[in-house]
């Protein structure tokens, strides 16, 4: 595909965004979330040759909330290797994001780094070596080196929004404390974790920070993780980057994908190219309804799933 069709390609999904009717719900529990307007939808693809193609409000900041969760788990295993798996699992939870369920039968080991259970255990992990100041200074300056741009920075109104109303995730954080899986004082942990969720970055700039895991682990001639590392960050995206909407995200879009509830999506088609979509209306998984359906679209367009017959 020329890179004229695929501007194309991506200029009409926006507009088709722009005005779509069902844009789904906004999340609402923290003021500067709240105050998004429904109306934004943003694209950002970067192909393998390093080409970048942008439409709708690619260039404004959002908040990246749990697809943090990728860069830190990422962070993690560089920091402590195959330990991370001791202490959190690498199943589909089939649960929301904030689930507490599971925690008492599975002995305080979170089913996968990608809900919230499992990303406070990463942080936890991080700070087994950092200072929380040193472990959101290391996240940040990964996520500015990865997409190349200095200017990314924390929203702090949304990290001290989420630390006034994170009453599950202190509830999370301490109830596996309870079973040993938490080591360092949960203020901490969640101290950061909420840092993590309150990254803002573009489409554009999630796009490019993307790229590691489209291309076996590098960036350019930058070896950022292994080869087989970024295959399995890349799986566990597929299984668990959508909570309990992740089998429904590999049916219809067919790429490993992680969300958050500030409505982006980072989406790999490995090989191929690094996408980044926001739109802040969420379906009632949390997921971005927009997003998930401008995926749909360019999947089908493009012919990009995972599951499309090579060669
Ligand atoms: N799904 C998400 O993006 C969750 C992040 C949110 N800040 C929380 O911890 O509840």
């Amino acid at each position: 595909m020329g890179i004229a069709d695929l501007s194309a390609i991506i200029t009409e999904i926006a507009e088709e965004m722009r005005f779509a009717e069902v844009r789904g719900k906004v999340a609402d529990y923290i003021p500067p979330l709240a105050s998004v307007p429904h109306t934004k939808f943003g694209i950002a693809v970067v192909m393998a040759d390093g080409s970048l193609h942008t439409a709708g409000d690619a260039e404004e900041p959002f908040s990246i909330q749990s697809i943090s969760k990728v860069f830190a788990l990422t962070l993690a295993l560089g920091a402590v290797g195959d330990q991370v798996w001791k202490r959190v699992g690498r199943e589909p939870s089939g649960s929301a994001f904030n689930s507490i369920v599971q925690l008492e039968t599975e002995q305080g080991i979170p089913r996968n780094p990608f809900i919230n259970a499992g990303a406070i255990v990463v942080c936890d992990v991080l700070l087994g070596r950092l200072e929380p100041r040193e472990a959101i200074g290391q996240l940040l300056r990964f996520v500015r080196e990865l997409a190349g741009d200095d200017s990314i920075a924390i929203d702090e109104t949304v990290a001290w929004a989420e630390q006034e109303t994170g009453f599950r995730n202190f509830a999370l954080a301490n109830y596996m404390r309870a079973f040993g899986n938490i080591h360092g004082p949960v203020e901490r942990v969640l101290g950061v974790y909420f840092h993590f969720c309150a990254l803002a970055m573009s489409c554009r700039q999630l796009a490019l920070a993307g790229r590691f895991l489209m291309d076996g682990g590098r960036v350019g001639a930058h070896r950022v993780v292994t080869e087989r590392r970024s295959r399995r960050i890349n799986a566990l995206m597929m299984s668990c980057g959508h909570y309990d909407n992740s089998g429904d995200f590999a049916f219809r879009i067919g790429l490993p994908g992680k969300s958050g509830v500030g409505g982006g999506i980072l989406a790999v088609a490995p090989g191929v190219a690094s996408i980044a979509v926001w739109s802040p209306g969420l379906n009632p998984s949390g997921n971005s309804h927009l997003g998930q359906l401008a995926l749909e679209r360019l999947v089908q367009k493009t012919g990009w799933s995972v599951f499309e017959p090579r060669g």
